[in-house]
């Protein structure tokens, strides 16, 4: 499927124009809400979402439904022309409802394509997620195609605010009580979003911790994620006993890259249902053994297992986290629309690659070196406390 484009022709009146004069636009803007909430309330009502969108009169894959039949600007009952006819899709095979260029919506006012303000609603409405590999497949592509082209800034928070996007990190297996210790007495000093910590040393944070704060996240599956979904499952219940207020799970990301994306989202899935908010599940994805399509891949399913962030690495393989990636990340997981954040981590040991990382786009640090970022940000975080931007 061909990216949604801004110069795809329009005539009008024998006119060749380069957009569609604003009549069309309100025209399609009113159309294009006009199936989102068909698409919305049929799919909400439903036992079976999923079927109930597809065969509802809202599906544009429906043959009465066809993009060259539907009224809209240029072809149908809105006078002669073509332009728009809703992008290509011509191959003959079902289409499944979502997809960028059934309908030409709106143009989006982050990135300006027309039809990207579309596919966040779309996204957005899509309740069920898809069931077979193939159809992951093209909710895949569609999310890949609908990327901005684009980079975005985020703003840099303040100094004062920078220990709360930190998770204090200790995964060393062969860790001390007294490191433990240690690690919580700093977590309680810089104020800092949570400590990390493998399964053994959760309860004894989670007691240091207990009249603050400062979550517990908990490592699941790490660092490999190829452990069995239910020694998963077994391990973020046990976490969640214990105190844990938080889960950073390793992806199957073996999986991933081989296409199963039924049992990725699965392995997820099953890890979220087990331990539902307000425990936050954050998804590794180990980035550094995944290519681009893949990383997009794992946010997108992430993201429909219901995590609450998408995080980047374990630290424990190959590079850490890349503003690249962290970037594609977060422009992934806005488009799907579900609320994921991004966690950056692996590698961050300097208060410079920590807010290279948040002007990214990532809501979180996770950093083994959380003292030393603090200590280069000044260390009294009053002292520290300037307008943002400025480092
Ligand atoms: O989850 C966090 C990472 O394991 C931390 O890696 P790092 O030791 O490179 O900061």
């Amino acid at each position: 499927m061909s990216a949604p484009s801004s110069s795809r022709p329009y005539v009008s009146g024998g006119q060749m124009l380069q957009s569609p004069p604003l009549s069309v636009r309100v025209i399609r803007f009113f159309e294009s809400i006009y199936i989102f909430l068909g698409l919305y309330f049929v799919s909400l009502f439903s036992l079976d979402p999923y079927t109930a969108a597809q065969s509802s009169q809202f599906n544009v894959a429906r043959p009465q439904n066809k993009p060259n039949t539907r009224p809209r600007w240029g072809g149908g009952s809105y006078g002669g022309g073509y332009g728009g006819g809703g992008g290509p899709g011509g191959s003959g095979g079902p289409r499944r409802i979502g997809r960028v260029d059934d309908i030409r919506g709106p143009e989006c006012r982050s990135c300006h394509l027309e039809n990207h303000l579309y596919l966040h609603w779309t996204m957005s409405a899509q309740v069920a997620p898809p069931t077979t590999d193939a159809d992951w497949a093209t909710l895949i592509s569609t999310t890949k195609d609908g990327l901005p082209e684009s980079e975005v800034v985020y703003p840099t928070p303040a100094p004062s605010s920078i220990a709360k996007t930190i998770d204090h990190t200790q995964l060393d297996p062969s860790v001390r009580l007294e490191q433990i210790t240690a690690l919580c007495e700093e977590a309680r000093k810089y104020n800092f979003a949570t400590v990390c910590v493998r399964f053994p040393n959760v309860a004894r944070a989670v007691d240091l911790l207990k009249d603050t704060d400062i979550g517990v996240s908990c490592v699941i599956g790490f660092p490999e994620g190829t452990q069995k979904t239910a020694d998963k499952v077994e391990e973020a219940k046990s976490a969640v006993q214990r105190g844990a207020s938080e889960l950073d799970m390793v992806m199957n990301w073996p999986l991933l890259q081989q296409g199963k994306y039924t049992e990725v989202y699965d392995d997820v899935h099953a890890v979220r249902k087990a331990a539902p908010s307000p425990t936050k599940l954050k998804v590794i994805l180990e980035t550094s053994q995944l290519s681009r399509d893949e990383v997009i891949a794992g946010c997108v399913i992430s993201s429909m297992a219901g995590a609450d962030f998408v995080k980047t690495s374990t630290g424990y393989k190959g590079e850490g986290a890349s503003v690249e990636n962290v970037r594609l990340m977060r422009e992934t997981v806005d488009l799907i629309g579900k609320g994921c954040k991004v966690k950056a981590s692996g590698g961050i040991r300097s208060a410079e690659r920590c807010i290279a990382m948040l002007k990214s786009g990532a809501d979180r640090i996770g950093a083994s070196a959380g003292v030393r970022i603090m200590q280069e940000l000044g260390g009294n975080i009053e002292a520290a406390s300037t307008p943002q931007g400025n480092f």
